[in-house]
């Protein structure tokens, strides 16, 4: 016998559902299909400039309590009726949680937030709280950052985002060019808007690459594209939300022949990490809309039912609907802004 030589540092531990196995459990039904499908074409009308609505992807940094989300996801509908004739609302359900060095990884690679990494369980839990959320009529969106746990829920997504530490990656946009839903590529952490820009080109093409399918068989996959990637603004080192910063992105699409419209994370960069300064941003863009932009596709906001965020010890009680990641503005301050966004939005013309 040779001396090993693969696998000196990985163990498989147990085996894993297969997404097949997850959609007989959790069905896609007609109403969610119907949720989906009529999101994801007024958000490609909007990316477009055929829609004059504004998207507005809001909710909790991540899911870590499926019963707080759902909680959230009703309140939540209830403005989605109010103001779905200027606003298209679409629920952040952020299941995996890109990490600068090492933390929590998110609802799927951890479900009890304890270490046991249950992630059969946690599969479960996304798409049911999926399922939930879309038969609410409420569409969902979410970061595509893992090859595999996409296939467990992509059905069920309206609009996916590919991260700032991500955006560069060649499987990200391999993976892009295949989703059915439109997808946002973040700028870089350090303000680079260039590798969004490429992104975007990169995942319009058709790839070959080798992934499971539904049923877990490695396969050998052929993408068509996607024709609806876009470039999300988050800031980096310094905001880019500002007229300018938004203008100058925008020049930048048109001379690749894209569409001049992008999608502004008021959060992360922007907002230099604390939640409240959300507010500011949303009203900066808010005037930017009222002064006639037409750059401005949509709104990202980090949101939940409780302000600032908590942080998660096993054994510990959580406060119920506050983030135990990125801290989100609170329900009272997530509607005015949400308010605040309706009236600036110009009514169809
Ligand atoms: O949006 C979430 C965080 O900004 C991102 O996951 C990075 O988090 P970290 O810097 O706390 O690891
Ligand atoms: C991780 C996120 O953002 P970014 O990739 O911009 O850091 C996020 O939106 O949760």
């Amino acid at each position: 016998m040779p001396t090993p030589t693969d696998e000196l540092r990985s163990r498989p531990l147990s085996t894993l559902i297969t997404p097949h196995q997850l959609s007989e459990r959790y069905p896609l039904t007609d109403t969610m299909a119907n949720t989906v499908t009529q999101a994801r074409a007024e958000i490609e009308a909007i990316l477009t400039g055929q829609s004059h609505k504004l998207l507005v992807i809001v909710g909790p940094c991540s899911i870590h309590d499926p019963a707080a989300a759902l909680a959230y996801a009703e309140r939540l509908a209830g403005l989605n009726a109010r103001y779905a004739d200027k606003l298209c609302i679409v629920m952040r359900t952020y299941f995996e949680k890109p990490r600068t060095i090492v933390g929590w990884k998110g609802l799927i690679n951890d479900p009890h937030l304890d270490g046991s990494f249950d992630v059969n369980t946690g599969l479960a839990l996304a798409r049911k709280l999926l399922c939930d959320i879309n038969a609410l009529g409420l569409p969902t969106a979410t970061e595509f950052l893992d090859m595999v746990t996409g296939q467990y829920i992509a059905d069920l997504i309206s609009w996916g985002a590919i991260g700032a530490r991500t955006t560069e990656s060649q499987v990200h946009r391999e993976m892009a060019s295949a989703l059915s839903c439109p997808v946002g590529f973040k700028n870089g952490t350090d303000g680079n808007i260039q590798i969004a820009l490429d992104a975007v080109r990169a995942a319009a093409h058709g790839h070959i690459f080798g992934s499971p399918d539904k049923h877990g068989q490695m396969s050998i996959y052929q993408t068509d594209g996607n024709p609806y990637g876009h470039v999300i603004l988050r800031g980096g080192k310094t905001p880019n939300y500002d007229a300018r910063s938004i203008s100058d992105a925008a020049s930048q699409l048109s001379a690749l022949g894209l569409p001049p419209r992008l999608v502004v994370d008021l959060s992360h960069g922007n907002s230099q990490k604390q939640h409240q300064r959300q507010i500011e941003v949303a009203e900066n863009i808010a005037r930017q809309l009222e002064n006639g932009s037409r750059h401005i596709a949509g709104v990202m906001i980090e949101s939940f039912i409780e302000a600032g965020k908590q942080n998660a010890a096993p054994g510990q009680p959580l406060v119920f609907g506050q983030s135990i990641t990125d801290a989100c503005l609170g329900w009272n301050d997530s509607e005015k802004v949400l308010d605040r966004l309706y009236q600036a939005t110009p009514a169809e013309s």
